[in-house]
């Protein structure tokens, strides 16, 4: 595959004053990719590709997306229900689906339970996750397809396929497969404009999804690898397996191995809808927020997954770190969606794209006001081995690389030479090895997180 050369005015390096809303290079239309869109052609897309490449491997990681599927109705609806969640709920209520009473990591957590570096995030949340109705309908559509009769056992399976996978010693000793389970949804009952949050969650989790695996496929092609390459990788369809039977045999393959294989993909992600209380708003003080004045809405930190979605409200505080060290403003753009790459995709290219460190701070000048946000994490699939990019794979690029311009290579050097990584992540936690499931990976990182579902589920292997 050849790789387009960015032209020149791709201009990329934002001044530290800057916002990041008005660099143009920061700002990318979906429509010019999005298969669905009936004017998208072969040049378009080939410029989207220019974009992300640029955005990707010379910019932040960070940008604007325009245009997709989560503007309107199906934003507005999932922002009313989120607002009528935070304001029209009493702690009672919130408390009745907090996380600590979920094995499988999903639900509220209260102002001040969740640190990033060390200090209080002034926040609360729920947090979504893979929906495992979702997850079961894939699974019996898939059924039907290959065996049609079958969808009625399914459905009976539904109920106890966890416990059946608990009872399976070799699934077992897989911990992470905790992490498939069913959201913990607040209840609508009683609270009419809360009524659809369920359904609005699930819609807008497999609209994201859908997003990701295209954007995916953009970057496949913005980096000159193989197609398919990394979309394998995000939805568990790895062919690392077959290469290891048509080497060793299966019989040679851990078993524990074998039997995840019987599973098939196993997709995972994160969701979350939080707010942020205003600086000093005695309402939303609880026992736990200590520290009430903090400025600290999430500390700097780059986030573990591979591409996140992130829909803000319209009050500032966003935030994202240059190479050199300033703090960019990231202002919400009406309608628009903040895109930004996870450290998996730096593990996956080599760093050539890098994840980008950002923080939201709660700013005095927004004082009076509550902030809003919805991220959407996506990883790699439970059972996705990551392989990162070899050298031969990225070797399109780094020739790309060696025939750009002077001042290309000079911003490239510059995300290295003074590139400060934050993270509050161990080195050591945050990829799997080589051969090793992504599971582990995300299981570790939310026991480190939750220590109260570890205390109530997992003191044992905790
Ligand atoms: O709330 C935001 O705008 C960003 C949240 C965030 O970075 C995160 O939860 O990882
Ligand atoms: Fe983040």
């Amino acid at each position: 595959m050849t790789i387009q050369i960015p032209s020149s005015d791709q201009g990329i390096k934002p001044s530290p004053t800057a916002s990041l809303a008005d660099l143009a290079d920061y700002r990318l239309d979906y429509s010019l990719w999005d298969p669905s869109n009936p004017s998208s052609t072969e040049e378009t897309r080939r410029r989207f590709v220019n974009s992300l490449r640029s955005a990707a491997t010379l910019g932040l990681g960070f940008f604007y997306l325009s245009n997709t599927p989560l503007e309107g109705d199906r934003r507005r609806h999932l922002f009313s229900r989120t607002r009528a969640f935070f304001q029209e709920t009493s702690l009672e209520d919130k408390l009745s689906i907090e996380m600590a009473r979920s094995r499988h990591f999903r639900g509220y957590t209260a102002v001040g339970d969740e640190m990033t570096l060390g200090r209080k995030d002034e926040r609360d949340q729920i947090d979504f996750g893979y929906d495992l109705d979702t997850y079961l309908d894939r699974r019996r559509a898939a059924v039907g397809r290959e065996e049609s009769g079958q969808k009625q056992e399914w459905e009976e399976e539904e109920e106890s396929l966890i416990s059946e996978w608990r009872s399976d010693p070799e699934l077992e000793k897989l911990s992470f497969l905790n992490l498939v389970g069913p959201n913990q949804y607040p209840s609508e009952e009683g609270h009419p404009n809360l009524v659809g949050f369920k359904d609005s969650v699930r819609d807008w989790s497999t609209t994201c999804e859908e997003l990701v695996v295209q954007l995916t496929k953009a970057l496949e092609e913005a980096l000159g690898v193989e197609s398919g390459r990394l979309v394998r990788t995000l939805k568990g369809e790895d062919d690392q397996d077959q290469v290891g039977d048509r080497v060793g045999g299966e019989s040679e393959l851990d078993p524990s191995r074998t039997a995840i294989k019987r599973l098939g993909p196993l997709p995972f992600c994160r969701m979350k809808v939080i707010r942020y209380p205003p600086i000093s708003d005695p309402t939303t003080t609880n026992n736990n927020s200590n520290n009430n004045d903090s400025d600290q809405g999430v500390g700097p930190h780059k986030d573990s997954g591979w591409i996140t979605l992130l829909a803000t409200s319209d009050v500032a505080g966003l935030e994202v770190q240059d190479f050199k060290g300033n703090w960019i403003d990231v202002p919400h753009i009406d309608g628009e969606m903040v895109v930004n790459f996870g450290q998996q995709i730096e593990y996956q290219t080599r760093g050539l794209v890098q994840a980008a460190c950002h923080r939201v701070v709660r700013r005095q000048d927004s004082k009076s006001r509550t902030r809003y946000s919805i991220p959407y994490f996506s990883f790699p699939a439970l059972n996705a081995k990551l392989r990162p990019l070899s050298e031969k794979e990225l070797k399109p690029l780094l020739d790309l690389w060696s025939e750009t311009e002077e001042e290309g290579n000079h911003q490239r050097e510059d995300r290295h030479r003074e590139g400060i990584i934050v993270s509050d992540v161990p080195k050591g936690d945050l990829y799997a090895d080589a051969d090793d499931h992504f599971g582990w990976v995300a299981w570790k990182g939310l026991v480190r997180s939750h220590p109260k579902v570890v205390e109530n589920f997992y003191r044992a292997i905790g």
